[in-house]
């Protein structure tokens, strides 16, 4: 039994499936997790002592890399200070004033611990500014945890298979609507069927059925049907925030959305999210406004000392390059597979990419669930014999960072050489 056998088989006494989040199980992908003493840049090192080369990067926050020095740096000064105030600190208006100057559509930012207390805050702002119940959210698309999304949520859900779960009252999903990814008839049809939708919520590159790009003009439409029907557009990009371009995605395709939901990278790897929008929307957020949310943590000064010093790096670094790079890396793997008799779909933007084993296009979940989950499942765990972590699920992304050098694409590129199906 190796180190991380006898570890998970611990952790299965003591935690849920011996993981604290679903997908790290690795159960789609028909094996059992590897347990991590330690990363750095592009690399975690196995328990056992083995290097593995990672594409995973913390499922996004990693942008700069594993123990990025600056952000460690940042963390080791700040535990000087103490580590939790429960009080207002300097670190929370200094990171609040990154964000508002990197997203467009941040002029008022609140910080909170999760992507999933981001989004379920901006549906309760939505609903108290508008006074309407129903949120409009895409298939495939994953929005955090709480109980409004988990009506066909993607990422965990899909891979288990599961539309929805137990525990969520069936009157709770009542208030959700549902509509394909980059189907805009079908989310006006939902508009001239209901005066009371306070809010769509997109992924604007959604992340969480594989990568799925916006289809040109899908974005837009939703921006106009929203403002037409009174309703907020609500964009998470806690995937995409500072990840698509130190603006996020918003500042890619030029929309403007109501509210922003963030996470993962604003934390540089400590818990982390925020949502935030326009002013006078956000004004209506206790305490200065009537709709209640709150965060015994919050603003925590080691998170806001590691998003701060990480948002710093990624403001001067080079986005084009990276997306570049990851581009070469991607259509490469891709050929590489194609060349071994496997149908591939390559999608990507930035330093993002999934490799569907299925015939293109893949625009929404219909599409994705195409893919051949088995054949993902055999390149996974050849991937990772040959010392390369990707997502253990089919419906995730890949993610590259300022860390990945040439030589680990090179490496990485062997590894898919020798992969047989
Ligand atoms: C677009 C988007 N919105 C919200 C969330 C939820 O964020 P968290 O509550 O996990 O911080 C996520 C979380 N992403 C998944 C991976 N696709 C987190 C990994 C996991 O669940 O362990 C997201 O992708």
């Amino acid at each position: 039994m190796t180190l991380s056998a006898d570890l998970f088989a611990k952790a299965q006494t003591l935690i849920p499936g011996g993981v604290n989040s679903p997908v790290r199980a690795c159960r789609s992908v028909g094996c059992d997790p590897l347990f991590i003493a330690s990363a750095a840049g592009s690399k975690m090192t196995t328990v056992e002592g083995r290097e593995m080369l990672d594409y995973v990067m913390s499922w996004g926050p990693m942008l700069l890399g594993h123990k990025d020095p600056d952000v460690t740096a940042a963390i080791r000064a700040a535990v000087e200070a103490g580590v939790s105030y429960g009080a207002p600190c300097p670190g929370e208006v200094a990171l609040a004033e990154a964000v508002v100057d990197a997203v467009p559509g941040i002029d008022m930012v609140r910080m909170v611990n999760s992507g999933t207390e981001a989004t379920m805050s901006a549906v309760r702002l939505a609903r108290g500014y508008t006074g309407k119940s129903m949120i409009v959210k895409f298939e495939g698309c994953y929005h955090g945890h709480s109980d409004a999304f988990l009506a066909a949520a993607g990422s965990g859900l899909a891979t288990f298979c599961i539309p929805g779960t137990p525990g969520v009252p069936a009157d709770t999903v009542r208030h959700t609507l549902l509509a394909p990814y980059n189907d805009l008839d079908a989310v006006k049809a939902l508009f001239e069927t209901r005066p009371d939708i306070a809010a769509v919520i997109v992924e604007p590159v959604a992340g969480n059925m594989g990568l799925v790009l916006p289809k040109p003009g899908f974005l837009e439409g939703l921006r106009e049907l929203t403002a037409a029907h009174g309703a907020l557009l609500i964009f998470d990009e806690v995937i995409t925030g500072f990840r698509l371009a130190y603006g996020g995605a918003q500042s890619v395709f030029g929309i403007d959305p109501d509210l922003t939901c963030l996470g993962k990278i604003i934390g540089g790897g400590l818990p982390v999210g925020a949502y935030g929008g326009k002013r006078h929307i956000m004004e209506r957020i206790a305490p200065c406004g009537d709709v209640y949310q709150a965060g015994t943590l919050s603003g925590n000064p080691l998170a806001m000392a590691a998003g701060l010093a990480t948002l710093t790096k990624l403001k001067a670094s080079d986005y084009d390059a990276l997306a570049q790079r990851t581009k070469a890396l991607a259509e490469e793997m891709a050929a590489i597979l194609r060349d071994k008799g496997a149908p591939v779909t390559l999608t990507r933007v930035a330093s993002l990419f999934t490799l569907f084993f299925c015939d293109g296009p893949v625009t929404n979940f219909d599409e994705a669930k195409k893919g051949d989950a088995a054949r993902y499942a055999s390149f996974y765990n050849q991937m990772r014999e040959a010392g390369v972590i990707l997502a253990p699920s089919a419906y995730e992304c890949a993610f590259t960072s300022f860390a990945h050098s040439e030589d680990d694409y090179a490496r990485t590129l062997d590894a898919v050489r020798g992969v047989k199906f």
